[in-house]
């Protein structure tokens, strides 16, 4: 079958009678056997999703079929379709299956879309390698001995590898985007508040942002206004009306750009990454673009930040996991209390552990002032700051990751090494803003780079028409490379 990068192809394919969902449904499960030492699923609904393609056909035949008919998606193992297996990549949610649908899941299968299965993760979304999930690591499709990122890595190598056409991620701290550059594909992290949460199990509620990860912009445009809005069962979420993002993808005009000079001057980012992240901003600079160096002056406060806050939260939110009424249970428990803490010795991994342990210590009584209430204060420092910055420009671009994706183990023994990863993705979250990863060329090894562009707040539309003309000149270099060489 062909390769389809955005789903009106596939659609103009199913009109014309070219292709059925069947067919579709039938390759993705094709690959999703022959991607299997990837690791990127864990759980395939293969029975499910070719009967849901064989009515969609028939849907399509009538014309009577859903605005994503054709479109094949997978689930990172924290958004819940109910009756199905929900776990969080984690030991302690063994067996468990969630109750009901995420609104923003829901809203994607009314409009026709197939999910196929669910897919490896960081256990509770904590990490940036996929190492820490309790199905085992999940490997990039570009080079088998390294990391695909983290935390939504099944999902991503899911879209580079064609085992499905999109997939649903979800971003704390950068979880959709950065394994989105890792493996050269593209991820979205709408404004906080955008998209419903509900469904969605927790790891830091004030962060937390649900957001797809696709190989066109089109198509992250399309899922992203079918599943933002106004959400009865999520308080959080802003009744402003959606644009309709998909339609309104060309970019007219002069950006005013700042980007952050330190990330292409500082040798702790990889040379390859500054090149290529250099090369795209003097590109835009001759297309007239006003592409301007900038400080962020708290640059140096924003993991701790991240980290303090994001850890008090989760200890809150994973407090519930007791072993009582559902998931793993220790069967070595004597009493009400070693039964919680043998079921969570047991069941949590190191990594969720190690930060139920920060959260709790920053949240406790002698320590609340000096790291939780600091952090917040903070917080609202960077918001004032990244506000100022966007009353001057209209993005702000740095690369997506310091360096590209890392070799299996190297970083596992070393948590702070890890974080350091999410330096570029984390404001966003801190923040609350919308942001974007974009591939951007590849490193000497053919591992993917890619570029992030951050917008205002509820910026959806004007980030996702730039990101769609930012891909369209990364395209144009590539074709006057290959005619040129
Ligand atoms: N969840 C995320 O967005 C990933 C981030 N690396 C974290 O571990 O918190």
């Amino acid at each position: 079958m062909k390769e389809y990068l955005t789903l009106a192809d596939i659609q103009e394919d199913l009109r014309a009678g070219d292709l059925t969902c069947v067919k579709l449904v039938d390759h993705y499960l094709q690959k999703i056997e022959s991607n299997k030492h990837l690791n990127a699923f864990v759980e395939v609904y293969a029975d499910e999703a070719k009967k849901a393609a064989l009515a969609l056909d028939e849907k399509i035949a009538t014309q009577t079929a859903g605005k994503l008919a054709g479109l094949v998606i997978g689930l990172k193992d924290v958004l819940s379709l109910k009756g199905h297996g929900l776990q969080a990549g984690s030991k302690i949610l063994q067996d468990y299956k969630a109750p009901f649908t995420a609104t923003a899941v829901q809203r994607l299968i009314d409009e026709d879309a197939i999910v196929i299965g669910r897919q490896n993760c960081d256990e509770f979304a904590m990490g940036s390698s996929n190492e820490n999930s309790s199905f085992g690591p999940v490997l990039n499709a570009a080079d088998n001995t390294k990391v695909p990122g983290g935390s939504s890595g099944g999902s991503a190598v899911a879209v580079q590898a064609g085992m499905c056409h999109a997939s649903l991620g979800s971003d704390t701290g950068g979880s959709v985007r950065q394994p989105a550059a890792f493996c050269g594909v593209i991820g979205v992290k709408p404004s906080y508040g955008r998209v419903s949460r509900y469904g969605l199990i927790a790891y830091a509620s004030s962060f937390d942002c649900i957001g797809p990860i696709t190989k066109s912009i089109e198509d992250a445009a399309l899922i992203l206004e079918i599943m933002a809005g106004a959400d009865d069962f999520d308080s959080t979420v802003s009744e402003k009306r959606v644009p309709s993002y998909s339609s309104l993808l060309m970019w007219k005009g002069n950006a005013r750009i700042g980007y952050i000079r330190e990330a292409v001057e500082s040798t702790a980012i990889s040379l390859e990454i500054r090149q290529q992240t250099l090369e795209m901003l003097n590109r835009l600079r001759a297309e007239g673009h006003e592409v301007t160096p900038v400080e962020i002056p708290l640059v140096d406060a924003l993991l701790p930040t991240y980290y303090i806050l994001t850890t008090a939260e989760a200890s809150s939110n994973l407090s519930r996991f007791d072993g009582v009424r559902y998931g793993y249970r220790s069967s070595e428990a004597t009493d009400l209390e070693s039964m919680y803490k043998k079921t969570r010795t047991e069941a949590f991994g190191e990594e969720v552990k190690r930060r139920i342990l920060l959260g709790t210590f920053v949240l406790s009584a002698n320590y609340y002032d000096a790291y939780y209430t600091k952090a917040q204060r903070v917080r609202r420092l960077v918001r004032e700051e990244t506000d100022k910055f966007f009353e001057s420009f209209d993005f702000l671009i740095s690369p997506v990751t310091p360096t590209t994706a890392f070799t299996i183990g190297e970083k596992t023994e070393d948590p702070l090494q890890m974080y350091l990863a999410d330096i570029f993705t984390v404001q966003a979250n801190v923040v609350g803003n919308p942001a974007i990863s974009i591939p951007n060329g590849v490193d000497d090894n053919g591992m993917p780079i890619g570029i992030q562009v951050m917008a205002p707040y509820f910026g959806e539309e004007k980030m996702l028409a730039f990101a769609h003309y930012l891909s369209g000149l990364n395209k144009k270099v590539a074709e006057e490379y290959d005619t040129n060489h």
